[in-house]
């Protein structure tokens, strides 16, 4: 079956689930109102199917139709319960432990991966044995046997979102742990949550049935369809399987719209592509501006346990100028910026003999608002730079609303004229549009304009233009630029393409296996003005850019 049939055949089943679902929940709520009296009348034992029994009596001369239809509210009630208690307090769990500190958090993931291997029904037998026997410890049995679950999945999803730039940029904006999860990652996990949501419904079900039916869920005189299914055991063992259709069949219904309504969105799911990547090129030149030392990096060594991925090195950036960082996949440059901007990888650690940016010492822990003031950072693909669940406006304002303490009405100006500043179209308009409405040069720009909100000393790009099409990358470069000399904020330019940083850069750093093997001023960036056949592989490499990016600055 090919994916567009496998897909076509999961969107059918969802609309089957949900006609399904619909119909026991139409059940659940008239059954009881309308039939309750009629359940309850006592007739003649055992009787068998006929017109005014349909599916027979029961022992007591209870309609065992009728009373299969009534109990469905106290069963999916019970199953709802309990999917709520495995779903709430799982991703609660979940998400706690994402929160913790890296060893906590280990350990908590060790801890869950045994309780999933435990099996659940077992566990809720314990739990049940424990609590008693009834309908609400049949409900909190059930609903704990789940939380596993939920959790491993929240803290899985919390791991994979948690890394995406989106969260960074949140973090880097000092934005807290909680607030983190509750407005960017949760969002996020919505659709597989919803799956496992469903699907759980459906195994809550046949389990609460399960613990009903042995006698330790719904206690007489209640019933629902579990208790039904052990009153008519005997039936069945005399012969008379009636009276086992009409819990045993709705059971099958309500558990069947359930999987196909977990399948239905599973397929529903759409990962979001990795974006297309495409090269940039350019040429000009540039003055070298003067001044103090901004960033100062000395020895710094970044290590993943006794594995040393940066091995010492050491450069600067001036106030008001423009470095550049390049250097093959793997060099480094990344983690270097990104302990500058102290969001190093879980795993990873850096030392170094001095690493400063203006009076930040940033070898030492700094408060997350005295680095959201200092630095802000422009990733290469904006379209994980947004959280996809969120309007533009909402995450465009929120440094300010965080930081500055700017009232909403506030902030949305500022952010409306930092979009102008960067030329983006309708930025109204924009601030109501989600992420995905915009294009990749628009989102780009719009990272750049929430960039600059806090009017940081250093702005990181981290290959800023690698994933924009092609005839956007130099539009984005000059921005860059101009906001350089227009704002007089130093730029630290990440990026595996020299023809970009020689574009773009007053001075480049070259790195190789972890090493700065060269730093040389843009303009010497020629093949016969580097001194290291890296570095001159690296411009034999590079083709030119048609457009100039050091035009002159017309502001
Ligand atoms: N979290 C991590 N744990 C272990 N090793 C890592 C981690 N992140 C990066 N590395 C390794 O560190 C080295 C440098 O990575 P870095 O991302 O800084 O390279 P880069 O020069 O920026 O490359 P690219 O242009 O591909 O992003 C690579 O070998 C990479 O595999």
């Amino acid at each position: 079956m090919s994916r567009c049939e496998r897909n076509r055949t999961a969107q059918a089943g969802l609309a089957i689930g949900l006609i399904l679902l619909a119909l026991v929940l139409v059940v659940a709520v008239a059954a009881p109102v309308l039939f309750s009296a009629q359940a309850d009348v006592l007739g003649p034992r055992f009787a068998s199917p006929s017109g005014e029994h349909l599916l027979g009596t029961d022992a007591a001369g209870h309609d065992v139709l009728l009373r299969s239809l009534v109990a469905a509210r106290l069963t999916v009630l019970m199953t709802a319960a309990a999917t709520a208690v495995a779903v709430v307090l799982g991703v609660f769990a979940g998400t706690g432990v994402w929160l913790l500190r890296p060893r906590g958090r280990e350990l908590s993931l060790r801890v869950i991966d045994a309780m999933v291997a435990f099996p659940g029904l077992l566990l809720a037998l314990v739990v049940a044995a424990v609590l008693g026997a009834g309908a609400g410890s049949a409900v909190v049995a059930i609903g704990v046997a789940g939380i596993p679950y939920f959790a491993r999945l929240t803290a899985n999803l919390a791991a994979r979102i948690s890394q995406q730039e989106y969260v960074s940029t949140a973090r880097l904006l000092g934005v807290g742990p909680l607030r983190v999860a509750v407005r960017h990652m949760l969002p996020n996990m919505a659709e597989p949550l919803l799956v496992l949501a469903a699907s759980t419904f459906a195994t809550t079900l046949t389990a609460i049935s399960a613990l009903s039916f042995v006698g330790l869920g719904v206690q007489a005189p209640a019933y629902d369809w579990g208790k039904l299914l052990n009153e008519a055991l005997p039936s069945l063992l005399a012969g008379r399987p009636a009276q086992l259709a009409g819990p045993a069949v709705l059971i099958v219904l309500a558990g069947l719209g359930a999987v196909l309504i977990g399948d239905g969105l599973a397929a529903r799911a759409n990962p979001r592509a990795a974006a297309s990547r495409a090269r940039a090129s350019a040429s000009a030149a540039a003055a070298a501006p003067a001044g103090d030392f901004l960033v100062e990096v000395r020895d710094l060594r970044i290590s993943a346990g006794d594995r040393e991925l940066v091995k010492g090195i050491s450069f600067d950036v001036r106030d008001g100028e423009v470095v550049g960082i390049v250097g093959e996949s793997g060099s480094g440059k990344t983690l270097t910026a990104m302990a500058l901007a102290q969001l190093l990888p879980d795993g990873l650690s850096a030392k170094a003999a001095r690493l400063s940016l203006a009076d930040l010492d940033l070898a030492v822990p700094v408060a997350p608002a005295r680095m959201a003031e200092a630095v802000s950072l422009v990733y290469q693909d904006p379209g994980s730079t947004f959280n996809p669940a969120l309007r533009m406006g909402t995450q465009l304002t929120e440094v300010l609303r965080v930081h500055r303490r700017t009232g909403a009405r506030a902030a949305r100006e500022r952010i409306i004229d930092a979009l102008r500043a960067v030329r983006l179209t309708e930025p109204e308009r924009r601030m109501r549009q989600h992420p995905h409405e915009l294009s990749g040069g628009m989102r780009q720009r719009a990272m750049i304009a929430t960039s600059l909100a806090t009017q940081p000393r250093l702005l990181i790009a981290d290959e800023p233009t690698t994933a924009l099409d092609v005839t956007v990358q130099a539009e984005i470069l000059r921005e860059l630029r101009r906001l350089n000399r227009r704002e007089g904020m130093a730029i630290l330019v990440i990026s595996h393409d020299i023809g970009v940083v020689r574009a773009l850069c007053d001075r480049v750093v070259v790195m190789y296996h972890g090493e700065v093997v060269e730093e040389v001023a843009a303009a010497d960036l020629t093949v016969d003005g580097v001194g290291q056949p890296y570095t001159k592989a690296l411009l034999e490499a590079t083709p030119e850019l048609d457009h100039p990016v050091k035009e002159p600055v017309h502001d």
